[in-house]
Order: C-alpha cells, then structure tokens, then sequence
C-alpha cells in the first residue's frame, strides 16, 4: 500500500531526520537518487549519459538544491548540463557542485536543444502557480525533452493536486521521503507523469497515514473470505433497489455488476418493468415486484446490505423507496437517483447507525452539498477536500467519482484510487460500481474497504477489456472482466 502524507507532515519528519544528521545528508540522498533515475531515462532516450545534454530549471530554494547536485552528478559522469537560475538566488552548495563538475549557468534560450530537463522551480515550499519567467523558460523546453519534475512538478499544489495556470507536466516525478497527496490526485496526478518514490529515511518519523492507495497485492487479504463450510446466506445477500418504469437497465447493470463480484444472493426488489428485465437477464436473481407505492421492502427478505438507486427517479416514490431502506439497520450504498432524493432531503440518514456509502460524482456532490452554481468545478479542482467534508458532513463513507476516484470515511480516512481509466466514462458504468460494492459489503467488508476494493476492482476490470491501448467499452463488458479482475483469495487454497 502506498501512502501520501501533507507538507506540514513531511517537514516535521524532515526535521527530525535532519537533527540526527550531518547538514546537508538528505538534500545529498535525494541528489543522488534523481540523478540516478536522470541518468537511466538518459541511457533508455541517447543510449548513454557521456554527452548527453541537460537543463536545469533552478529555482531559489532547496528543490533547486537538489536539481543543482544533481546535475552535478550528471556533469562528473560527461553530460552537457546548463542551469537556468527562474529565482532572486539559487542553492549556493549546489551552484559550486555543479561548475565544479563542469556544468554552466546560462539563459532560457539555451534549453532549445537540451535531451532532458530536471524541474528544480519549486518543490514543497511553493505556491500554486509559477511565475511569468518560470513559465516563460518551460516554453523553451523542447516538446520531446524528457521532463522530470524534482519532488512535485512545479505549480500544482502539493498538498491537494490543485494546478493554477501553468504546472510542469512531467514524464517522471522523483518524490523524496513521501508521496504528496498532490501527486495522486487529479488534475496534479496527471502532471507528476510516472512516480518514482525515492526513500530518504523519513518512515520512522512519519505518523500513521490518512491518505493511502492500494496495489495490487493489498487486495487478497481484503476481499469477503470464501469459507470452506459456508452456504449462500452466509456468503452474503445483497438487496438491490434500482430502476424505474423509465430507467431499466439501471436495475440490471447493478444487479450483474453484484452477482460477478461473487455474492451468495442478490434480492431485486422495484417495479414491474425493471423487474421483468433483471428476470430476463439475470435468472439467478431473486426478484420482489413492489406495488405502486412503493411499501414494504423489507417483506422482501433478509439481505446483508442493500443498494439503493441507481435508474430510481427522485419522485414520491423514489423517496419511500430511499427511506425505507436507509432505516434498515443494515449498510447500505446510495447512488444515483438515491442521491438526488438524498440531496432534497438529507433528514433520511438522521439516527442511522449503519455504515452508509454514498458515491456521487462532482454535480451529485455539490447537489448534496447544496453548492452554488459553479459548485461541481470547485469540486473537481480540490476533490480531496470536498471528499473530506461530505464524509464528515454526512457521517457517510463518500466515493467520489472522477478522474481519480476519492475514497473518504467519517473519521477522515482517504483512500485514492489507482486503477480509474478514461473509458469509465461511459452511461451505466456507475451502475455496475455500486453493485460491485454493494456485493462488498454484504460479503461483510468495511464501508470504505468495500467503496475503495470496489473502485479499484471496477478500473481494473475496465482496463482488462479495453487493453492497453484503451479500446472503447461500455457497461456491459464489465461484467465479464469482473471474475479476472478479482485476485485469488487467501484461503483458496483450502479448496
Ligand atoms: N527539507 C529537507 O530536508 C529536504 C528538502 N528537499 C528539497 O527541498 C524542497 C523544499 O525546499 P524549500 O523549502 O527551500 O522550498 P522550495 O524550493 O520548494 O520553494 C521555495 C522557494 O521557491 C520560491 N517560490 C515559492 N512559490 C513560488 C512560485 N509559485 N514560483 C516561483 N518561486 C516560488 C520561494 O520564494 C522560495 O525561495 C523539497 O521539495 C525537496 O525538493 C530535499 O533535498 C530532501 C530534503
Ligand atoms: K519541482
């Protein structure tokens, strides 16, 4: 598992570190590994580093520092290296290393024809957003240069990825000690390229994080534990409550979206037209047909967890639909049209004990946030942040949908999703999710394990069917990438 920990984090970490050592030992490992990892994307790019020609995008504090012993080190093994001063000063230690080992400062114009730049702007210690001149010497760096940001790719927020006018946008970023939540988040995710985390002794001086990222060997020991002995109610029931005489096919993304995530039963409990639909294409669904108003899901049986609305207008009976089933005290996900009922009358989730999930996208989120027009592009500009508050403002665990999918619990946990893909935007992909974690959850997982498993199962088993080269895919497909995207679990061995 991953984790990112905020600046103020890692510079009271570096503090520590730095009282027990010599001056200038971490600026040194940091240099060190950059140009190790410059000096290999130089080999794979030229063939080799002797000759090789650098810039360097220096600006006036440490992050400049480490760009400087950096294309020292690179100079001392025979590249061309030419520092670019963007900054009132530069790294005086760093100055001297580098035209001691043969490196030169010069202008902007000398980037014209440089191999690979090192963005040495501005690192933890910057403000969002770059100066006219850094901007400026970013537009002389040739379009095919190799570009790797130094700790953070200059101009996005280290903190919350929130990029304001011109950010670097990097091939590879070099982070020392710690991921920065900027650097998992969109749009400073896709800045910051390729991450390689470099480790400078941090760890012990680093609390315990609140912001982390599952891999893929995170996910065995996470997913509902197949026993040997048990039957299918055991293995978990889920409820689904979904579709509308308009909205059909929601109903039956969701309830597949369940059932290939392995689940003992799923319950489908709507109205006739979605109803006959999941009938047809789900056979092993046990299906309820309300009446028109709507009363009585519980009659329906016995489940673990419900989902509820996904293709549910947010009509009278989309209400009596939602409230019912969020006073059962069992979790429950709300998406969707359950989201838009939620929006209009947030008192359905008072004296709830159980675990809710709510997985809006930006516009639901500001809907439920009540935000003004304008709302869902704030959100989508500070996602960790509007994550945050709606998990605390709800007492909800909240995945929010996005380039990258944020996962927050109530007690301020976040997990950011790795495996999200460009070809989930796509209608009814929504619908296949929250089933996916619906089936979490009645297979007894946490509310944010099942949100945040479920997140990164859905991308994963987007990217199997549409291959590296991204082919398109709609909702449907999931379905059958659902089973291969599902690691083995650990006591599949009992079998
Ligand atoms: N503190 C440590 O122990 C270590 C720090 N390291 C490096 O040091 C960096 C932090 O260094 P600093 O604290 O000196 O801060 P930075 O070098 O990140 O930036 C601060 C400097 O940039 C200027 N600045 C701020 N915002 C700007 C903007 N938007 N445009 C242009 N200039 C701007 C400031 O006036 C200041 O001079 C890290 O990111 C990392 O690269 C590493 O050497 C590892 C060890
Ligand atoms: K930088």
């Amino acid at each position: 598992m991953r984790h990112a920990h905020p600046v103020a984090v890692v510079r009271a970490a570096e503090a520590a570190v730095m009282a027990r050592l010599p001056a200038g030992t971490l600026m040194q490992r940091a240099a060190a590994a950059l140009a190790a990892v410059a000096g290999r994307l130089l080999r794979r790019r030229v063939g080799r580093v002797y000759g090789a020609r650098v810039g360097i995008l220096v600006g006036s504090g440490d992050n400049g520092g480490d760009a400087l012993f950096a294309g020292a080190r690179l100079a001392r093994a025979g590249a061309r290296v030419v520092a670019v001063p963007l900054g009132a000063r530069v790294h005086a230690g760093g100055r001297d290393a580098l035209t001691d080992a043969g490196g030169s400062f010069g202008s902007a114009a000398d980037l014209a024809d440089v191999d690979l730049v090192l963005d040495g702007i501005v690192g933890i210690g910057g403000r969002p957003g770059l100066r006219p001149e850094a901007v400026a010497a970013l537009r002389r760096v040739p379009a095919d240069a190799t570009v790797v940001a130094v700790d953070v790719p200059s101009g996005v927020d280290p903190d919350t990825g929130e990029v304001c006018g011109t950010a670097v946008r990097a091939d590879v970023t070099v982070t020392f000690g710690a991921f920065k939540p900027g650097l998992l988040i969109d749009p400073g995710a896709e800045h910051a390229g390729r991450i390689e985390y470099v480790d400078i002794g941090l760890g012990p001086f680093l609390p315990t994080p609140w912001l982390t990222v599952l891999d893929d060997e995170d996910l065995p020991a996470r997913l509902p534990r197949l026993a040997r002995t048990a039957d299918k109610y055991q293995r978990g029931v889920l409820g689904v409550v979904a579709g509308s005489p308009r909205y059909t096919g929601a109903a039956v993304l969701t309830v597949g979206g369940a059932l290939r995530t392995g689940i003992g039963m799923v319950r489908f409990v709507g109205a006739a037209e979605p109803a006959d639909r999941v009938r047809a294409r789900w056979p092993e669904a046990v299906v309820t047909v309300l009446p028109d108003d709507a009363r009585d899901v519980a009659a329906a049986g016995r489940v673990q967890a419900w989902v509820v609305g996904p293709g549910l207008e947010p009509d009278d009976v989309g209400h009596a639909l939602v409230a019912q089933v969020l006073a059962m005290p069992v979790p429950v996900v709300v998406d969707a049209g359950g989201l838009a009922v939620l929006a209009a009358d947030r008192s359905l989730l008072d004296g709830r004990r159980a675990p809710t999930v709510l997985t809006p996208h930006a516009g639901e989120l500001a809907r439920l946030l009540r935000m003004p027009p304008g709302g869902r592009r704030d959100i989508e500009e500070h996602r960790l942040a509007f994550a945050r508050r709606a998990a605390d403002e709800f007492g909800a665990t909240v995945l929010l949908k996005g380039t990258t999918t944020c996962v927050a619990s109530p007690s301020g946990l976040v997990r950011v999703n790795p495996t999200g893909t460009p070809v989930l935007a796509t209608a009814g992909s929504g619908d296949v999710l929250s089933g996916v974690i619906g089936a979490l959850l009645a297979g007894g997982l946490s509310a944010f394990d099942a949100a945040s498993v479920g997140a990164y199962l859905h991308g994963l088993a987007a990217q199997l069917v549409s291959g590296p080269a991204g082919r398109p895919i709609s909702a449907t497909d999931l379905w059958a990438a659902l089973p291969d995207a599902i690691p083995g679990r650990p006591d599949s061995r009992e079998w």
